[in-house]
């Protein structure tokens, strides 16, 4: 039934940006929010500014992610609409919040390199590399939204943030309650 909850009461869309560390979900979020005047909601900075999370993970040297104080903070903003949300997983955010769940891919070569820059080695390096190789975050968002919404995107060269910004702009601009 169609109401409140659902997204056809929604003025604007809800984006998801999903994908590996390093795939480019903050550029293309970023970049994306400019082109749109959509929200760009960074999950990780979130977390870190409300202490949405359980402690540090000293292994991964990441927070710990409290998935339900995520979820709490954010109902209202969503069923507002207008959003582009930026994270590495998508399985525990409700069905409902988003019309649109892109999946950004990187070929591993590439990968490799932006993460390495970024200080990553061992095995939070190889965790993300075999991440990104075996496809873990499409896979979790076929499982977690409809067919319909789940877009892979490639993003190996700023060409492709460029031509992704592009027909997401577009698709944004004609999106209908
Ligand atoms: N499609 C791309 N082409 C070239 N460089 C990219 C691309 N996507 C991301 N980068 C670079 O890779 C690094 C990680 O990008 P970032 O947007 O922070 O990824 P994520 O948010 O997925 O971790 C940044 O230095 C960024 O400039």
């Amino acid at each position: 039934m169609a109401g409140a909850n659902d997204g056809t009461s929604r003025l604007r869309p809800n984006l998801l940006i999903t994908g590996t560390p390093g795939t480019g979900k903050s550029t293309t979020a970023a970049a994306l929010a400019e082109a749109t005047n959509l929200k760009y909601i960074c999950i990780g900075d979130l977390v870190k500014e409300k202490n949405l999370h359980d402690g540090w993970d000293s292994q991964f040297k990441c927070h710990i992610i409290n998935e339900d104080l995520v979820c709490d903070e954010l109902e209202d903003v969503m069923q507002g609409g207008g959003n582009i949300v930026d994270y590495h997983g998508c399985d525990f955010f409700p069905e409902r919040w988003f019309d649109r769940v892109v999946v950004l891919q990187t070929e591993n070569s590439l990968l490799y390199d932006r993460l390495t820059k970024r200080g990553y080695s061992g095995i939070k390096l190889s965790n993300n590399l075999e991440c990104e190789m075996y496809q873990v975050l499409l896979e979790e968002a076929k499982k977690s939204y409809l067919a319909s919404k789940v877009i892979p995107l490639q993003s190996n060269t700023i060409e492709d943030i460029t031509q992704n910004v592009a027909s997401l702009t577009d698709w944004i601009t004609a999106w209908r309650p």
